[in-house]
Formats: C-alpha cells, structure tokens, sequence
C-alpha cells in the first residue's frame, strides 16, 4: 500500500476521519516498526513510523546548527520538513529529506539522542501532530510510535503497547547493528536504551503509557510470528 499521505479536498477528509487505525506504542527497540510493517503489508494499510518525524526534526536541527534552547526554530524545522517516504516492495521504507535519502543517518547515535531531545519539546510535538493525522487515509493505517493510542488518534479502533526487558532490546539492537556492519556495544546499547526510556516516560507532554483499553506485548521470549499472531487474535484479522 502506497503512502500517498495528500491532503486533497472533502473526500480526502472524510476518508481519514473514518479509516480504521490501529496504533502499536511501545519503548525503543522493543519491536514496533517491525511488527507494524507487517501488519500495515499483510493488512494492505498505509503506515506512519511517528519515530522518523522526530528523527527527521532532530536532523534538520543538527544538519542547520539549530540551537536546541531556540524552541521557535527547533518547532520551525518541525513544521517545515520537506519529507517523503517511498515504500518499498519488501514494506520497508525509504525516507527523503529534501529530496536526500536519509535511512542511515536516521540511525545515528546522534540522530537518536537528539531527536529524544527535541521530542520533549510541546511546540515539536504540536508542529508533528497534523503531520501525523493526515497519514490516516482508506483503508487503514497502522501507526507505530509512543503516543500513537493516547494523543494522535485516541479514536483508534485497535491500540497495542509492545515491550520487551531492556536487556534483550538491547542485545537485539545489538545483532541488528552488527548485521549492518555498524561496530556497537551491548553496554552502551543498553545504557541508551535506559536513559531514552526514563526520558521518554518521564517527560510532562504525551509520556510513554500505555493507552486505555491497550493490549499489552511483552515479545521478551516470543518471536516476531508470534507477536504478529497475537495481535490478529486480538483483532480479530485471520489469514
Ligand atoms: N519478538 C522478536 N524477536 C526477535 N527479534 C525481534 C523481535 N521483535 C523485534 N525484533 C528485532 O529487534 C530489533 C529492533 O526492532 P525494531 O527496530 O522494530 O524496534 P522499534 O521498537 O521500532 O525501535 P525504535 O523505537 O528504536 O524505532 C530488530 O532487529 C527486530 O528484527
Ligand atoms: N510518537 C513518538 C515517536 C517517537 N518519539 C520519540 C522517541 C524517541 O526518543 C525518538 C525516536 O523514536 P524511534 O524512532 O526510536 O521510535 O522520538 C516520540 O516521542 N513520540
């Protein structure tokens, strides 16, 4: 399903005021843009990784020497990212920033750090927010992100909150990197890992809960299959 993410005229509104949503929220690394990018291809959904917008703000900051404590323009980068995401025939996505493909340096460290940063700031989090709306469109999406089932579409029919132990989204993080060729350490993995969950679940705007009425993955001994099975049970979605 094509990411047309276009915003044109009454038929587009009403398409996304009525498409079926189904957010899956959960901590870094615990398995959300692999587990929503197979729900979104299986279910033939569109679908937003929230994550990227963030990443993609906090890389205009460090690409442009934005000033972090220079809230109106950190807000500004938010609100005026030229971005496209291309899908992919595997479901992956390619992510453009000024027409740049940035799939690696999303990924950075210090891409990571930042945009955890810059996500804390309310007026980031209100320049993303219609951003994030507009990706609801016919016949569904599936949104992954931290406060995909509290803030962006709390209407959303099926909200899912995945977690795993730190240490095992850290030693999966870990495998991932090292499949890519990227030198990492399970230590400094996981310490991120801790930090980016303390920030993430402490800040005062749209904190990492679990939604009302969510369904809860621990995925810590499952596998990705299995995961996937547990939430078409909850759906209701059979193959
Ligand atoms: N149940 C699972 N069993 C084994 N590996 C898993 C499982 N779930 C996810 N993984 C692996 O863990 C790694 C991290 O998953 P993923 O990137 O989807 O997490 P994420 O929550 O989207 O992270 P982030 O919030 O940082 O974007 C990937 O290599 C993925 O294949
Ligand atoms: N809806 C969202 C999505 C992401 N964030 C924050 C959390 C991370 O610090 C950063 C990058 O997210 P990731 O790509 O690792 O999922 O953005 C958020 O606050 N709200």
């Amino acid at each position: 399903m094509s990411n047309t993410n276009t915003d044109s005229g009454s038929n587009a509104e009403t398409s996304q005021e009525s498409a079926p949503v189904i957010t899956v929220d959960g901590p870094s690394g615990s398995g959300k843009g692999t587990i929503s990018q197979i729900l979104a291809t299986k279910l033939g959904y569109h679908l937003l990784d929230s994550g990227a917008l963030y990443r993609l703000t906090a890389l205009s900051v460090l690409k442009n020497d934005i000033d972090t404590n220079d809230i109106e323009a950190v807000a500004k980068a938010a609100l005026e990212l030229d971005v496209v995401f291309e899908p992919q025939i595997d479901g992956e996505q390619k992510v453009l920033l000024n027409g740049q493909d940035v799939g690696v340096e999303l990924r950075l460290d210090e891409t990571s750090e930042m945009a955890s940063k810059v996500a804390a700031i309310p007026e980031v989090r209100d320049a993303l927010l219609i951003r994030q709306k507009k990706f609801r469109q016919s016949p569904g999406l599936v949104a992954d992100g931290r406060d995909m089932g509290t803030v962006v579409f709390p209407d959303a029919k099926h909200k899912v909150f995945l977690t795993a132990s730190p240490e095992v989204r850290a030693e999966r993080r870990h495998k991932q990197l090292i499949e890519k060729g990227v030198d990492a350490n399970i230590s400094h993995l996981l310490k991120g890992i801790i930090e980016r969950d303390e920030r993430d679940r402490t800040r005062t705007v749209a904190p990492l809960v679990p939604a009302e009425g969510a369904f809860v993955v621990d995925s810590s001994t499952i596998s990705i299959d299995e995961v996937v099975q547990q939430i078409f049970d909850f759906i209701g979605f059979s193959e």
